[in-house]
């Protein structure tokens, strides 16, 4: 998912600029967290089925009010990650605390704190959106006044009041993901679980989603989120993991991460090939195209490293028929560390199966 760059005089550039500011903020004091905060740790999480080792010594911590993205390929494990930290099922080996409490010790007190969104839909098709949501609030053992007080908040909040009474097969892909999380937070969970919460939605839904997860985090909720798509952990993630082979392969910010690969140019386009060759004696250091009529400058993509390329084929009276900067991007990243392609489908490939 490179995104398109930005034009500037035919120019374009992917350069994503300077590490945005944390989406997150801390959240207000939690009881039930520990004393630093944290709302998920992990450390030496291992997980085999059979002689095949899923999870091959984890370690991750997060903090509360923050979101944490776990980024991997298909079969990497990530799935197998939130199964284990939501309790749904056992780690062969490590330790675990989840919202302050010790996950081997103390499952239920974990349950109590968590929401969790899996890939395959809790929504029930055949009862309205605002029946499912009502199904919730009971199984929270909620009174049925709060329980239907709340489920009208969650369905406002959500864009569903409209369609409430519906019954929710008749919903889009989005409204349907929408539902699932909103009744995901029928229970007021400090700590949220979303596998894979954007796989299959057209962007405009994608958007939305990535709105909801921003403000849930302004309202001081953990979330812990997989995906398979590099913008969307570049978007909302305070810290992103990358999980290969079983091992997280690297963690850090986005801007971190990008950090870890070289690879920033400057690239030149031309279409007379006169132009091309004055401008391939001019600039030291290029690679070239031959048969596009292109170089490549090693470049940080920094205005003062650009301003100079611009002199220097002002100084050769040359004009490119377009220049684009490329900076390393997440994708970038992704393919130097584990070695595979960014994702097996483009988002937008993905919207059209
Ligand atoms: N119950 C199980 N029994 C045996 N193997 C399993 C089981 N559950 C998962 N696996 C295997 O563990 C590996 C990790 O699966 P997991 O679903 O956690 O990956 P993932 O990163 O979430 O993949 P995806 O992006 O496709 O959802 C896969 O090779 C999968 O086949």
């Amino acid at each position: 998912m490179n995104r398109p760059g930005r034009t500037l005089c035919g120019m374009t550039t992917t350069d994503q600029g300077p590490d945005r500011p944390a989406t997150g903020r801390p959240g207000p004091a939690q009881s039930g967290t520990d004393r630093r905060d944290i709302a998920i740790a992990a450390t030496g999480l291992r997980k085999a089925y059979g002689d095949r080792t899923v999870l091959d010594g984890i370690d991750l911590q997060v903090p509360a009010g923050t979101v944490f993205a776990l980024l991997g390929p298909n079969g990497a494990g990530k799935t197998t990650v939130v199964s284990i930290l939501s309790t749904l099922i056992r780690p062969d080996a490590g330790q675990l605390r989840v919202a302050g409490h010790d996950l081997a010790a103390d499952p239920q007190a974990v349950r109590a704190a968590i929401g969790v969104t899996g890939q395959f839909s809790a929504v029930d098709g055949l009862i309205t959106g605002e029946e499912n949501m009502l199904l919730m609030a009971d199984l929270n053992h909620l009174p049925k006044k709060e329980g239907r007080r709340v489920a009208a908040g969650l369905l406002e909040r959500f864009g569903l009041t409209e369609a409430a009474r519906k019954p929710a097969a008749t919903y889009s892909g989005g409204m349907k993901r929408r539902l699932d999380i909103a009744m995901t937070l029928v229970g007021g969970p400090r700590i949220i679980f979303l596998d894979e919460p954007t796989t299959g939605l057209d962007p405009r839904s994608r958007h939305t989603m990535w709105q909801i997860v921003r403000d849930l985090v302004a309202d001081g909720v953990t979330v812990f989120l997989t995906t398979q798509y590099l913008e969307e952990a570049d978007q909302l993630a305070d810290r992103i993991a990358v999980l290969d082979g079983g091992r997280l392969v690297a963690q850090g910010s986005a801007g971190e991460l990008k950090r870890l690969v070289p690879g920033g140019h400057v690239r030149l386009r031309f279409t007379d090939p006169v132009a091309y060759e004055r401008a391939a004696a001019a600039l030291r250091e290029t690679t070239r195209d031959d048969e596009t009529f292109t170089l490549h400058i090693p470049s940080d993509g920094s205005q003062r490293e650009l301003r100079a390329v611009l002199d220097w084929l002002d100084a050769a009276d040359v004009v490119a028929d377009e220049l684009s900067v490329h900076t390393p991007d997440l994708d970038d990243v992704f393919f130097a560390l584990t070695g595979n392609p960014a994702t097996p489908r483009t988002a937008a490939e993905e919207t059209l199966r």
